[in-house]
């Protein structure tokens, strides 16, 4: 008997593939409305600074769906899982992978995010994006939602914290301050009673306690340029006022809303923030990113087979 095949929609950020896709990147990005010129080149010249190659999340992406296929296929050898990418700004499309599985004849799906923690702006977008395509074309799809506080997740986050700790030599543990970031969202999803800031306090707080550490705070990285307000304080304003005002020498930065080296990494924190400790004379390191540790395989395939497992039982 042929096995149960189970289409995975595994969604992610998405890059641009090449220097002169950039524009229609961002245009995609910006809803339609092209950058200015000005724009283009900011965003363009940011690509090209970032070390390992221009665009490394299409690659992480790839290694980690490929990572995840194999785990859940490993873990659940009596079902065929799937996995089809559907990225929210580039080739293939959220909706094109949807597609995909209808066209490879997969008649149940689970969609999941590789990002941790749910906001209706980020996770939101693209299960409704997808959720549009599937009832179109008459797929079943369920979605898992968030993920931040999965037993495997915090145990490779904390594993990162307290070898990234190693680093700062001779400081005593206590006088690191360790600052667990995420992107910064405009501050009307408080009004929306957006779930995004209290999982990712409630992931920070988690991983502190389990190294152990209180010198810890939360701050937000690659704030928007535009006239609305965003979440803050801004991890740029908190390296300032640490370094001037609390006489802090020691930060550990830990992107816990990312999984992956990418732009908001590899500029935003190592060469944006990077630049701004040391003109304050701050030791600033981060901790590495997930990209396809084994424990972040196995948690997302943890929650894409319970997902499946509570719809295959209900029905
Ligand atoms: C919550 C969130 C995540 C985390 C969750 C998730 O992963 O989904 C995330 C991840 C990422 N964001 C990325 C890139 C960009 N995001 C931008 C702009 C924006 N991000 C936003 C939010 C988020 N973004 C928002 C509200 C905007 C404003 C425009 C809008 O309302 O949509 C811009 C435009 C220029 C700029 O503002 O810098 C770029 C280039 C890349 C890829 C990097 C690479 O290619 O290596 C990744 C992983
Ligand atoms: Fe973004």
């Amino acid at each position: 008997m042929s096995k149960r095949r189970i289409g995975v929609l595994v969604m992610s950020y998405g890059t641009p593939e090449s220097l002169d896709q950039v524009e229609a990147y961002y245009t995609h990005i910006r809803r339609g409305h092209p950058p200015t010129a000005e724009q283009l080149h900011e965003l363009t010249s940011r690509y090209e600074a970032i070390v390992g190659g221009f665009f490394p999340l299409r690659e992480n992406t790839n290694k980690q769906v490929q990572g995840l296929q194999e785990t859940l296929n490993r873990e659940h050898p009596e079902l065929e899982f799937v996995c089809y990418q559907g990225l929210k700004h580039a080739q293939p499309y959220v909706e094109d992978g949807v597609e995909q599985m209808v066209k490879d004849g997969i008649t149940e799906a689970i969609g999941v995010v590789l990002a941790p923690h749910y906001s209706v702006m980020s996770v939101g977008g693209y299960v409704k994006r997808a959720k549009d395509k599937a009832q179109e074309l008459g797929l079943d799809i369920e979605f898992v939602l968030s993920y931040h506080m999965h037993p495997k997740l915090l145990e490779a986050l904390s594993d990162r914290v307290e070898r990234a700790l190693t680093k700062f030599d001779g400081a005593e543990r206590q006088d690191i301050r360790v600052i667990f970031t995420a992107h910064s969202l405009p501050e009307k999803i408080l009004e929306m009673k957006d779930p995004y800031p209290d999982q990712l306090l409630a992931t920070s707080k988690a991983i502190a306690e389990r190294v152990a550490i209180t010198n810890w705070q939360f701050g937000w990285q690659s704030a928007g340029q535009t006239a609305m307000p965003w979440l803050g304080p801004d991890i740029l304003d908190v390296l300032q006022t640490l370094r001037k005002e609390e006489g802090v020498a020691n930060v550990l930065l830990c992107p816990i809303g990312f999984v992956s080296d990418h732009l908001e990494v590899l500029y935003d924190i190592d060469i944006e923030a990077q630049a701004l400790a040391q003109e304050l004379g701050l030791h600033l390191e981060r901790t590495e990113s997930l990209n396809t540790d084994p424990l972040y395989m196995e948690t997302l395939s943890d929650v894409v087979y319970q997902k499946w497992a509570e719809k295959a039982n209900l029905s």
